[in-house]
């Protein structure tokens, strides 16, 4: 059919533009696909040929634009920043009234917004959306954020429907809010994920450093978590990655990776943006700050030479009890806090963009296809459900029962590991956290002493309304 139309634009034919054209072909969508390098574009048809009459290769931007059905949707999954940028430059001059730029690849939301206002009063119209599940995620249902041009999303919603994964036959794709809003909630997934993998992260190092254990005995034991609380896709991958054998040298693969984490920026942008909104995200925090660390691979190897007679404590200190449990509980209530910590950055972004971004909805989209789909994400969307305000996951009654139970594992654990000269930068945080968070009378009334002394920046009484300076001794 020489002349039929594609219903939908894939732009990007890279590991996740591909797999979401064939995703879509597969749903019986017609996809036009096009790609800076060209015969990208047409290798997704000839290498999938029980998919071929859906799927529509360009030689060039402006034909990917004739192949399509109007009003037209072009979705960019390209890296983010400039590229993204230069595409949008690229079709705008080949688009008429009404046609939608859809970015479904991973965007800093300041952008996101930026770009929705730069189309406003041109006719076209721009939706930003996160996409989660990596490359199978992908091909066979991704979680999708969609965020920004709230009248155009009916054009690609049933598209969007029958590709997301399914949650128990509901699609894990909504329409979250105005400009970055999709793009921001993608970005506190990132953050929570980068947290959730530095906790799981820091559990193997206690198992590795602390117990002694070979990793197929700790895939054993992730592999029994998972059918518990902590059940997840992360901590089943964990259990694939720890129990895989180098083919080269017969070894665990995991002892022959070298220990520095890659990072493409989402996880900083969740902190940056946690940070500017005064909501203090430290257990993402601390998981990027980890990845950083992780990358000074040659000044590590450097201080652990200047530290090697430190006295570090007593690694059998674990290897003399199980605490197997108390590891798992432990994981489970730091889990529970770093999702607190996301939640209340989304709540405060929320607020302050006026999107009204449907939180029980986001954990309901995330229960299946994104990187951090867990069942844990089921109980967070119940808690949202009931019609309460959530003022703080810390504070939901569902929660509040399991963290209580859980932070004497969490307190164990951490200090055990502090004490073992084991580093758990994420427990601990958020272990301090919960700590801080439950603390009626804090330590900020020091501080603001000290601000008003040495730069008369006021501070409040219990007595007396108003801001008021002290004349402090000079110092
Ligand atoms: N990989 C993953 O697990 C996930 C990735 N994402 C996001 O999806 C987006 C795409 O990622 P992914 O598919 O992994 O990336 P890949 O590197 O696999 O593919 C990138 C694609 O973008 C094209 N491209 C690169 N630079 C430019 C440019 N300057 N102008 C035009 N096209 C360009 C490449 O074309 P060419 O073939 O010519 O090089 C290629 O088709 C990113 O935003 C990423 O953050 C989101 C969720 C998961
Ligand atoms: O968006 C994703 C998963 O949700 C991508 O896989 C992303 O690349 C992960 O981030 P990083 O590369 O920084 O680990």
């Amino acid at each position: 059919m020489a002349d039929a139309k594609a219903d939908i634009g894939v732009i990007g034919m890279g590991t996740m533009g591909a797999n979401l054209a064939l995703n879509i072909a597969e749903k019986g969508f017609k996809v036009a696909v096009q790609n800076r390098t060209a015969e990208k574009a047409f290798a997704v048809k000839d290498d999938n040929p029980e998919l071929a009459d859906n799927i529509f290769p360009a030689e060039s931007l402006e034909d990917f634009v004739k192949s399509l059905k109007t009003p037209r949707v072009a979705i960019f999954m390209v890296p983010a920043g400039k590229p993204v940028d230069d595409e949008m430059e690229k079709i705008r001059p080949l688009l008429e009234e009404g046609d939608v730029m859809v970015d479904a690849g991973n965007a800093d939301f300041n952008d996101t917004v930026r770009r929705s206002q730069a189309v406003e009063g041109t006719g076209l119209k721009f939706i930003g959306m996160g996409v989660s599940g990596g490359e199978l995620g992908a091909r066979h249902g991704p979680s999708i954020m969609v965020g920004g041009a709230k009248d155009s999303y009916p054009l690609i919603e049933p598209v969007l429907t029958k590709i997301a994964a399914k949650y128990k036959d509901e699609p894990c794709v909504a329409w979250l809010g105005p400009d970055g809003a999709g793009h921001f909630v993608k970005t506190i997934h990132n953050g929570i994920e980068y947290a959730d993998m530095q906790m799981i992260a820091e559990i193997y190092g206690i198992m590795r450093d602390g117990l002694k254990l070979e990793p197929s005995k700790m895939a054993e034991i992730f592999r029994d978590w998972n059918t518990r609380e902590l059940a997840s896709y992360l901590i089943e991958i964990t259990a694939v990655n720890l129990d895989e054998i180098d083919p080269k040298t017969d070894k665990p693969m995991v002892e022959v990776i070298v220990d520095e984490a890659g990072q493409k920026g989402t996880g900083r942008w969740a902190v940056i943006e946690a940070e500017k909104l005064g909501v203090g995200a430290t257990t993402l925090e601390a998981a990027v700050a980890a990845r950083g660390l992780s990358s000074r691979r040659a000044e590590r190897a450097d201080a652990a030479k200047l530290y090697d007679k430190v006295e570090a404590g007593q690694p059998q200190f674990f290897a003399d009890e199980p605490g197997l449990s108390e590891l798992e509980s432990a994981l489970v209530t730091a889990k529970i806090i770093a999702y607190a910590q996301g939640y209340a950055a989304m709540a405060a972004a929320s607020d302050e963009n006026s999107w009204n971004l449907p939180l029980g909805t986001i954990a309901e989209i995330w229960r299946a296809g994104c990187i951090i789909r867990s069942h844990f994400l089921d109980d967070i969307a119940k808690a949202y459900d009931k019609g309460h305000t959530v003022v703080n996951i810390l504070q939901s009654p569902d929660f509040v029962g399991r963290v209580a139970k859980g932070q004497s594992a969490l307190r164990r654990v951490v200090a055990k590991a502090s004490l073992a000269g084991i580093p758990v930068p994420a427990l601990s945080a958020a272990l301090a956290y919960f700590d801080d968070y439950r603390r009626e009378r804090g330590t900020a009334n020091l501080i603001q002493a000290q601000r008003d002394l040495f730069g008369a920046h006021t501070f409040h009484r219990f007595d007396t309304d108003g801001a008021v300076h002290h004349k402090w001794p000079a110092v």
